[in-house]
């Protein structure tokens, strides 16, 4: 089970996701609690070793300012949350960097990963970094083909059962490892990806 930590801003927070096994990282560069700017991201990037993804989270912002800033935090992947048109994926795919395409369960109906060029497609609550849950059930009798990531108002209590019922290939937390909204909880992380790797 692949497991990405989302909405990192401190070095003791990425100490804390490489420590636990995480998957892959996420700094938020788009308009949030969690935001960091790209100088940020990249210092903590340097603390992240080669086998941890770190990805820059962005919702619709242009595609030259997403390309600009995924340069100055040096990150090895971008997610892009919103309505982007399969031609803002096209635009990206000159970085050569995975892209990972953020959408919810409703506008996911019948999608699979790869449609828009993507690597990785993740299905997520109608509002990013909410912490709200939503019915895996709406994924219905057809979850999307190929590698995908449900979000959503997971934490360590509910990602194992979340797992059960949707049968992802990996899990994005953000809410779900916090002391309060925007700060992380290390011994939240921990107990995150134990569960979520040990369902
Ligand atoms: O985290 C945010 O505040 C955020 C803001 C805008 C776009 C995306 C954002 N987060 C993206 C994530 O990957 C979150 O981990 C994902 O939405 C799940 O969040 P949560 O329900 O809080 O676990």
């Amino acid at each position: 089970m692949f497991v990405k930590i989302c909405g990192l801003s401190t070095a003791a927070d990425v100490a804390a996701a490489v420590a636990a096994g995480a998957d892959a990282v996420g700094f938020v560069l788009t308009d949030s609690p969690r935001r960091v700017e790209a100088g940020l991201a990249r210092e903590l990037v340097t603390a992240v070793p080669e086998n941890v993804l770190t990805v820059a989270v962005f919702r619709e912002e242009p595609a030259a300012y997403v390309r600009a800033a995924v340069g100055a935090a040096g990150v090895r992947a971008v997610q892009l949350h919103g309505n982007h048109p399969a031609a803002a994926f096209a635009e990206l795919s000159d970085l050569g960097l995975p892209l990972i395409r953020a959408t919810s369960a409703a506008k996911a109906a019948g999608a699979d990963c790869g449609d828009l060029g993507e690597e990785l497609l993740l299905i997520d609550a109608p509002v990013p970094g909410a912490g709200e849950p939503w019915d895996w059930a709406e994924l219905g009798a057809k979850p999307p083909a190929g590698k995908w990531l449900l979000a959503g108002g997971l934490s360590p209590a509910n990602v194992a059962a979340a797992i059960t019922a949707a049968s992802p290939w990996g899990v994005d937390v953000s809410s779900g490892v916090e002391i309060r909204r925007g700060v992380k909880g290390p011994a939240l992380i921990a107990e995150f990806v134990r569960a979520a790797k040990s369902a």
